[in-house]
Parts: structure tokens; C-alpha cells; sequence
């Protein structure tokens, strides 16, 4: 059994990032970034105003004086004349400021009357102008590769002129779930089968990802029935199998595809739930090897499919973040395998969330998983920790599952 930490380095050293695509903007959100961002144009294009008001000289623009109002300055269509000694433009906010005029009137602290303004606050030079270039320049670099595109993100690429960008594409993954018992939701369910709930979780856990889950029909416990089915997941970017993994004569992923071109990689990790990993190719597809109870296959998903997913996506950071925590209760020492215990957190004003590791952490019980806001890691040998003890978790709603 190897350590989870070399297992993920081995998963991640064996993947890497799948090809780019071009979307158009309004469907970026989320996606990778492939290629650098630079900006199209200076923003803004030229010296603006920030605020309604009068364009003028700051020199002339002294309180009690009363300046000669020559034209109009709204956003979008610049004044094309020139301010002069004595003169001012009536500006609006985004308005280019025009030639000669170095400050802008305010329009509160100024008296209209006819063609002219009568100046109730001195000017000071510059004031509430925003500088050509002030947000960007032209060929400044804005967004590099790899980070998920935030709404911000967007927003600075459409304001840099972008309507398309270069994204990685999702991943694509391939899930298989096996066993003679297994059947889909909603199909008839004879004495003895179960409801493939692993299918439906992990391609829910893979959009969460950002990836495209394809779920493939479920694979009967037979040598022939799982090398067809696998078939079809050849041009898949990763393939996730679930059940079939431990060490029964029915536990046949690794046995049946061995003949099919499967080279494992490792198989069993000192982890509970999730001993039974298997990590592979199959051909050219890498391969994620579940267990089939359902909590062992979501905690896999969450240590190993989710951070294979940010490596495929081409994101810079794969890691899943940890968290601090004070547990509630006692936790007694731990054996040999690293433990990932379902757990509540509750936030505590002004101190470390308090976090509630749940009696009952069996690994068929999908119920307290759902109730569960947090995975309390224990690592292997890990001694006995009194009520109040800090602890490290895996927080499940940071990862959007
Ligand atoms: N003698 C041993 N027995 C077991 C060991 C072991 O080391 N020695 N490991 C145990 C551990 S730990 C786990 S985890 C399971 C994993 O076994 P498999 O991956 O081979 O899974 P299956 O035997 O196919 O199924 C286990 C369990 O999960 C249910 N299951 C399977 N697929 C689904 C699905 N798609 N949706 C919902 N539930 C599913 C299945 O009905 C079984 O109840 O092995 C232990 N045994
Ligand atoms: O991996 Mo098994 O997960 O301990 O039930």
C-alpha cells in the first residue's frame, strides 16, 4: 500500500493538459485559460473625464470666475475644438477631455447661466481626469494561462477588445460503473442488485470539476462484458471505473483488462475509505481505478479524480485545499492508513471552526456523506487527539460538491 501523497504525484505526473479550443467570451466563464491575454487597445483610449461637469483650465478655473462655455463634450462624441483662455466644455462622465483643458469643473461646484459658468470651487490641474492608459495599454499582458476564468476575468478580457479566447478544452471522462448487481436509477431492480449510485455522483462530481462526463452502460462481472464496454471509452480524456477493485473473484477490473493493454501503475493506498484503488493505462487512456462503496468512490473522486481534472484542464494549481479546524470530540490514534472522516463544520466567531467528526463513518453510507460539510484528515499513525485538538480537513463546499 503506498501513501496518498505518492499516489496523487503519481496520478498528476502522469497526466497533462489537453488541448485548446476557441470559445467565444460569453461562453469563457469557468474555462481555463490557454493562451496569454493581451490587451487589444489602451483603456482608456484617451484622457477622460470621471465626473459631469465643465472641461477648463485649471489656471482660469479660479473660484468667482466666470468662464465662456464653447461647446459639449458627451461620452462618445468628443469635442474636436480646443479650450482657450477664459473658455470651458461641458463634459460628462467618459467624455474625451478636450484639447487645452487640464482639470474638470465639478457640475455642483459650478453656476450655469447662458453661455457661461461661473466657477464656485477652484480647479485643481488633473483632478477627476482618468489618464489615457489608466486601467491598461495596448499590449500589456492581462491574463496568463492557466487560472479558471473568473466573471471578473471576462469582464477584463471584453474591456481589452477579446470577443474569442483560447481556452483548454473540458476533459472528457469516461464512467464505468461494474458489478452483476448494478442498475440505473429508475430501471427494475431484481432480488439482489443495487442502484448504481456512483455513476450519477461522479459525473456530477466531474462538472463540478469542469470536465464532461460521459457514463458509459454499466459493465456486467465478466472478462467479455467490461473489455466491450471499455471499448468504448478509447477516445476519452481519463476513464473512472468504480467497483470491481478489491480482491474478490468478481473484483475484475484489473484481471479482465490486463489482455486489453492495461498497465498498472499502483494498486491499494493506505487510505480509508479507498484502499482499493487501481491507477493505470489503458492503452493510451489513463485509467482511475474506485472502489465500488459508494463514500470509497466519492472520497477517491475528491483526493484523486478532482485534482486528475484540474491537470487535464491545464490549471496551474491541482492541489485540494486544506483547511484548520478544532475537533468537537475526542478522536481516538489512528492505524497505519490515512483517514478521511466525514464531518460537520461550524463556524466560531473569532476563532478556528469547530468540526464534528460523525460516529458513524462507514463506507456504504451515502446519507451522512450528503449531510457531511467536511472531510477531517487523520493521518497514518496519527496519535489520540483530546476535544478542542486542531485538525486538518478538506472543506466539501469549497469544491462545489
Ligand atoms: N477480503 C477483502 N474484502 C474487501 C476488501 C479487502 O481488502 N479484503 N476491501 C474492502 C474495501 S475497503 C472496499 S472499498 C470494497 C471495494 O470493493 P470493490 O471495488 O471491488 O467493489 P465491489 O465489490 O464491486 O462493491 C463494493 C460495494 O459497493 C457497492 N457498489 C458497487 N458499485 C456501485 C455503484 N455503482 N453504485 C453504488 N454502489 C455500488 C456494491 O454493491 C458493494 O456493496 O471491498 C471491500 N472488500
Ligand atoms: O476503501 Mo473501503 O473504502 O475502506 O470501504
Amino acid at each position: 500500500m503506498i501513501p496518498v501523497e505518492e499516489a496523487l504525484m503519481r496520478v498528476l505526473g502522469a497526466l497533462s493538459p489537453v488541448s485548446a479550443e476557441t470559445v467565444a467570451l460569453p461562453e469563457a466563464w469557468g474555462r481555463v485559460l490557454a493562451r496569454p491575454v493581451a490587451a487589444r487597445l489602451s483603456q482608456p483610449p484617451a484622457d477622460v473625464s470621471a465626473m459631469d461637469g465643465y472641461a477648463v483650465r485649471a489656471a482660469d478655473a479660479t473660484e468667482g470666475a466666470r468662464l465662456a462655455l464653447i461647446g459639449a463634450a458627451p461620452a462618445g462624441h468628443p469635442f474636436e475644438g480646443e479650450v482657450g483662455f477664459g473658455q470651458a466644455v461641458r463634459i460628462f462622465t467618459g467624455g474625451f477631455v478636450p484639447r487645452g483643458a487640464d482639470g474638470i469643473l465639478l457640475q455642483e461646484d459650478a453656476e450655469r447661466s447662458g453661455d457661461s459658468v461661473l466657477v464656485r470651487e477652484t480647479v485643481r490641474a488633473g483632478r477627476w481626469i482618468r489618464a489615457a492608459g489608466l486601467d491598461f495599454r495596448e499590449g500589456e499582458s492581462l491574463l496568463q494561462p492557466g487560472r479558471a476564468l473568473s466573471a471578473r476575468d471576462v469582464g477584463l478580457a471584453a474591456a481589452a477588445n477579446h470577443p474569442w479566447l483560447t481556452v483548454h478544452r473540458r476533459p472528457t471522462v469516461g464512467i464505468l460503473a461494474t458489478g452483476d448487481e448494478i442498475v440505473l436509477p429508475g430501471e427494475p431492480l431484481p432480488r439482489g442488485s443495487i442502484v448504481s449510485s456512483n455513476a450519477h455522483a461522479l459525473a456530477a462530481l466531474v462538472r463540478a470539476g469542469g470536465g464532461q462526463p460521459v457514463v458509459l452502460p454499466v459493465a456486467r462481472d465478466s472478462a467479455e462484458a467490461l473489455a466491450d464496454t471499455v471499448g468504448a471509452a478509447a477516445r476519452c480524456d481519463i476513464l473512472v471505473t468504480s467497483g470491481g477493485a478489491s480482491v474478490g473473484e468478481h473484483d475484475l477490473v484489473r484481471s479482465a483488462l490486463a489482455p486489453h493493454g492495461f498497465a498498472q501503475d499502483f494498486w491499494r493506498i493506505a487510505m480509508r475509505p479507498g484502499k482499493p484503488l487501481i491507477w493505470g493505462r489503458l492503452g493510451e487512456v489513463p485509467l482511475l481505478g474506485l472502489p465500488g462503496n459508494p463514500v470509497s468512490a466519492l472520497v477517491c473522486g475528491i483526493l484523486f479524480l478532482l485534482p486528475a481534472l484540474r491537470r487535464l484542464s491545464g490549471l496551474e494549481r491541482c492541489e485540494t485545499p486544506l483547511t484548520r479546524a478544532a475537533t468537537a470530540t475526542a478522536l481516538p490514534a489512528n492505524d497505519g492508513r490515512q483517514d478521511y472522516l466525514r464531518a460537520r463544520v461550524e463556524q466560531v466567531e473569532g476563532e478556528l471552526p469547530r468540526v464534528e467528526v460523525f460516529a458513524r463513518q462507514d463506507s456504504s453510507m451515502l446519507q451522512l456523506l450528503a449531510a457531511a460539510s467536511a472531510l477531517v484528515i487523520r493521518a497514518p499513525h496519527a496519535e489520540a487527539l483530546p476535544a478542542g485538538a486542531e485538525v486538518r480537513m478538506i472543506e466539501l463546499g469549497n469544491l462545489g460538491i
